[in-house]
Parts: C-alpha cells; structure tokens; sequence
C-alpha cells in the first residue's frame, strides 16, 4: 500500500527526555530539574540529569538516523538553553548545540522539525507565574523569535507547543506532570496563556519566517460505553475537555460552550480580542495518536474521572493504553469534516511495551510494537484515501527515553538504550520502520 509521493517518513524525541546535561553550558534550569528534582514525584527517582545522553553522543544518535532512513527528525528545543532566565541574556552555547545538531541533520539529508515548548519551562520563568501570568506569551515570542532568526532557512517546519492539553490537564490539573499544581481555577488560565503564546509565536513567525509553522495536539477520541444517555452525555463532556478544548480556538476562534459550562465558576471571562490572536492561522497541524477513551456516566463530576474501562479482548501497552487504530482513522475524519481538511502530520504515535531484554548478537525482538506501528501505519493509509490531507508521519520514539513521571521504567523506543552504558540498539521494530521508509508503506 504505497503511501503518496513526498509523504515525510521522521521520528521525534523531546529534549528533557533525551539530552541529558541540562545545566551544562551556562543552561538554565526548567520546571523539569526541579520536578525531577524532587523527591516522589518521578518513578525511581529518575531525573533527566543524563538521560540518553544525547547534548554529548547526538552524532552517534544522527548516524542512527541515517541507518533507519529517517526522512525527517522531529526534535525540541529546550528554552533555558537558548534563554536561561527565560527572557533576556541569550546563552550562545545553547543556540550553538541545536545549530550544530540541524547542520548536522541536514548534512545527513534528514529535515529538522523543531518543536519549541515540549514541557520545560525555565524554572526563572516559573518563579513568575509561569503559564499563569499573562506576560508568558510574551516570553514565548521572545524566545520563539530568537530562535526563528538563528535557524529558520535550515529548520523549515515548526511547531509552538507540545501537547498544550498535557501541559494543563497534568501541570495544573491532576498535578502528575511539572510544575505539578493542583487547582481547577488555574487550568483555563494555564490553557488560555498557552494557547496566546502560540499565537503570538505564530505571529512573530509571520514576521521573520519564510517556511512553516504549526501545533502539535494530543487528540484521543472519546467513545460512549453504552447507548445510555448518560454515557453519552459524558462522552460529550470529555470530548470538549480534551479535544476541542484546543483545536476549536485554534481553527474557529471560539471555545467549546460545552467545556465552558465544565468549568463554571472557574473559567475568566477572556478578552475577545485575546481569540482572534489564538486563530492565526497555522500551516499545518501536528496530531499525536496514541489511544481512544471509553467513556461511562461521570456524573456531573468535574474534574473528570479519569479512567479506563477495560475492554475485552483488548491488547494494553505498558502505560495502560488500548491498543485501537480505528481511533486514529476517527480522528482524522473528525479533524478532516469539522476543522476544514488542514494538512496534517502525526507527530507522534507509538507504545511502551515490555520490550525483550537486548538478545546475544544485539537484538530486541519487540514483535508488538512492531505490530502497533504496523496497524497505525495502515489506518493512515485509509485515511488518505479517504481524503485527509496526510502529509507525514513520526513514530514516537526514536530512543527509550526519560518518560516523564514513570522515568525510564516505560521504552518507546525503535532504539534501544542501556543507560548503564549508553549502548544503543535498533529494536527489531527500527529495523522494520526502515523498509517501510524504503518501501514509501510499500511493504505494509
Ligand atoms: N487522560 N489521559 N490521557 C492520556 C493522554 C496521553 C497524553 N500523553 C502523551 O500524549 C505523551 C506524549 C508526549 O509528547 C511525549 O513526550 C511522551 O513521551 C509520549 C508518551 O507518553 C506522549
């Protein structure tokens, strides 16, 4: 099943996940040292303190690149590098690693696809107010800026934020996520100042950038457990919560009313100006995929429960997802007929599993990420023939990597990674990643 001509074949990571060193070279601290920082808040007591190493062996990680024919690499840059207080005084080590890191790419034909804010607030900014204050916007488009003018030319697609719903929901919600706050009258706030930002980096991008930018959003359809009413109306409600919670500012100017009336009394009254900066346009939409949510009665609660009915019959990854292409199909229709077809890219999809240990000769037989990919990469090609306007895809991850509060205990990686050495290994899965890129999906 050939998959269009020029469709963009990546992988992506995340720099808090991977570099390592994160105040090396004059870099700031982010909410992230801090969190990890801290005790019980990260499984083990994992930090991001070395990770995959990658700020030192990302030459040998670029090689890697190569050997799995990496069209495109999806990367973040991390702010308190380039900004360690946030604003003001650049760090030109900082700029001077992710610009060697792009020439690099380049020089081995693979497309840098930069995300800016992948969860790692500079601590400094934090002590602020962080996404509370009103003046992150601001500080974003100062960063995103200087940035833009140091790289744009070399790095020709961009994205603002990662996941602003994660940011929200586990930064400032659950609190499971940096700087870990738990309180429902910061959450649209939180939201509401992410969403500024992009648009005011968007605009400073219209002003100095000559190629593409975008936003990348985790969607996760929502499916009622029954026909009963009230299961329905809660599917509704998390729907609003998660998915156009994000995408209807964005793409039609306006908040869901439903998500409104969520938050009652904890939701401000936004200025209307602030939605026409949210909506400038954007040229493509990032989509992360990786499961669907089956929805029961939430009673009227809010915060939503958060749970996951087990379905029978279902395959679960290590992080308690379910396993459900069809989801990923769903949604792409639903971006496709609700939000007028933009152009899309996954930027990330992939599992944990409870990979094999490394076998003798080097090898990781990790036949069910394999066979999830494999499922995922089908489903995108119904969905272009079903016209969405599907330009590329990047398999979550490249590396076993730091994943967040669970440390290194859940791999995504095609590569795996010995952190007791730093020996990598292509998975069996990298391996066959690379004759699909070969193949153009051919050998789906
Ligand atoms: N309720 N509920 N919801 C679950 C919604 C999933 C949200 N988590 C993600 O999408 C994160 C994304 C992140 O970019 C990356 O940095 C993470 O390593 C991967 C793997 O975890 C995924």
């Amino acid at each position: 099943m050939a998959f269009p001509d020029g469709f963009l074949w990546g992988a992506a990571t995340a720099a808090y996940q991977i570099e390592g060193s994160p105040l090396a070279d004059g870099a700031g601290a982010s909410i992230w040292h801090r969190f990890c920082h801290t005790p019980g808040l990260v499984h083990g007591g994992d930090t991001g303190d070395v990770a995959c190493d990658h700020y030192r062996r990302w030459p040998e990680d670029i090689a890697l690149m190569r050997r799995l024919g990496l069209q495109s690499y999806r990367f973040s840059i991390a702010w308190g590098r380039v900004l360690p207080q946030g604003t003001g005084t650049a760090n030109s080590a900082g700029l001077d690693f992710y610009e060697r890191l792009v020439d690099q790419l380049l020089e081995a034909g693979i497309a840098p696809n930069a995300t800016l804010y992948h969860w790692d607030l500079p601590a400094a900014l934090d002590d602020r107010g962080g996404w509370l204050n009103r003046d992150s916007a601001d500080w974003f488009a100062e960063y995103a800026d200087l940035v833009f003018r140091r790289l744009d030319g070399r790095v020709k697609m961009w994205t603002t934020l990662n996941e602003p719903w994660v940011v929200m929901d586990g930064g400032y919600l659950s609190g499971a996520l940096a700087p870990g706050h738990r309180n429902l009258f910061e959450a649209p706030i939180v939201a509401h100042n992410l969403l500024r930002a992009h648009g005011k980096a968007v605009q400073a991008y219209r002003a100095s950038g000559a190629h593409r930018i975008g936003l990348v959003v985790n969607l996760e359809p929502k499916y009622p457990a029954s026909d009963a009413p009230q299961d329905r109306v809660a599917t509704r409600r998390a729907h609003a919560y998660m998915n156009r919670h994000f995408m209807d500012p964005v793409f039609r100017g306006r908040y869901d009313a439903v998500l409104v009336r969520m938050f009652g009394a904890a939701w401000p009254a936004f200025p209307a100006s602030d939605l026409d900066l949210i909506r400038t346009p954007i040229d493509f939409l990032g989509i992360n995929y990786y499961t669907r949510n089956v929805v029961r009665d939430d009673a009227g609660r809010f915060p939503l429960p958060v749970e996951r009915p087990v379905q029978r019959g279902a395959t679960y990854t290590e992080t308690g997802w379910e396993v459900f292409p069809q989801g990923l199909l769903d949604t792409l229709n639903w971006v496709r007929t609700r939000y007028g077809n933009p152009p899309v890219y996954i930027t990330e999809n992939g599992a944990a599993f409870d990979d094999p240990p490394v076998a003798q000769g080097g090898a990781v037989h990790d036949a069910l990420r394999t066979d999830y990919l494999r499922q995922h990469l089908r489903v995108l090609h119904r969905a272009i023939a079903e016209g969405c306007d599907l330009r590329g895809y990047y398999a979550w991850s490249l590396l076993d990597n730091l994943e967040w509060a669970h440390g290194y205990s859940k791999r995504f990686g095609l590569v795996h990674v010995d952190y007791r050495n730093q020996r990598r290994t292509l998975k069996d899965s990298g391996a066959w990643y690379a004759r699909v890129i070969a193949s153009n999906g051919q050998c789906l």
